[in-house]
């Protein structure tokens, strides 16, 4: 069995982390999802996730369940602690990360691979508004949150163009040898 892979998306609200990342799943079959716990409603749409209260988020906290857990946007996240298994397994995992947890995010997994979605802060507000699953207050505080720099060794991908071309470039990054037989 290979090793497995954990690639971590990161980029500012609104780049399309989710949506790149499903579509990177569907284009290539050895990916899959990382399926994050938050302390936000199922019903807000958006990516698959399990809602969970703030009580039982910092009693699973407290038990170990989560491998990384971070706090952004007055909310909690959580990366459960079964992607140990499953990159023991020989799983390529990608994970929607916040960049503020990176830090921790490498110590704990050394081979952690990270893609850093970019776009300008005019595609991120139409993308946001045309989003709707914060109010406009929730709008201006993801624009206003100050962005990190991007962190060291990560692979840069723009993703104000078409989805397809960031996919492209995202595998052929990923798996320089395959994505360059299928585009030959
Ligand atoms: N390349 C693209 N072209 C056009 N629209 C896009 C593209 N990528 C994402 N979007 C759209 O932008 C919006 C935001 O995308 P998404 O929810 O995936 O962002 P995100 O980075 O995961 O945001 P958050 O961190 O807030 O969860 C969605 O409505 C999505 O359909
Ligand atoms: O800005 P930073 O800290 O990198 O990211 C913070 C958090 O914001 C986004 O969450 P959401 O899915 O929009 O709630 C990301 O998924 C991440 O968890």
């Amino acid at each position: 069995m290979s090793a497995g892979r954990l690639i971590a998306v990161v980029g500012p609200s609104g780049v399309g982390k989710d949506t790149v990342m499903e579509a990177l799943c569907r284009a290539e079959p050895r990916l899959s999802l990382v399926r994050r716990m938050i302390t936000r409603p199922e019903e807000a749409g958006g990516e698959r996730f399990n809602g969970i209260d703030e009580e039982t988020f910092r009693m699973m906290e407290r038990a170990g369940e989560f491998a990384l857990s971070w706090g952004a946007h007055g909310l909690f996240y959580g990366v459960p602690r079964m992607i140990e298994a499953d990159l023991a397994r020989g799983a390529h995992l990608l994970v929607n990360l916040s960049r503020g947890v990176l830090g921790e995010a490498r110590s704990r997994f050394p081979d952690l691979e990270i893609l850093t979605l970019t776009a300008s802060r005019a595609v991120l507000e139409e993308r946001l508004i045309a989003r709707g699953r914060e109010s406009w207050a929730g709008v201006a505080s993801r624009l206003d949150r100050p962005q990190p720099i991007p962190p060291e060794g990560a692979v840069l991908i723009d993703n104000s163009g078409p989805l397809d071309k960031t996919v492209r470039m995202a595998l052929e990054q990923l798996y320089p040898v395959s994505s360059t037989r299928l585009s030959s």
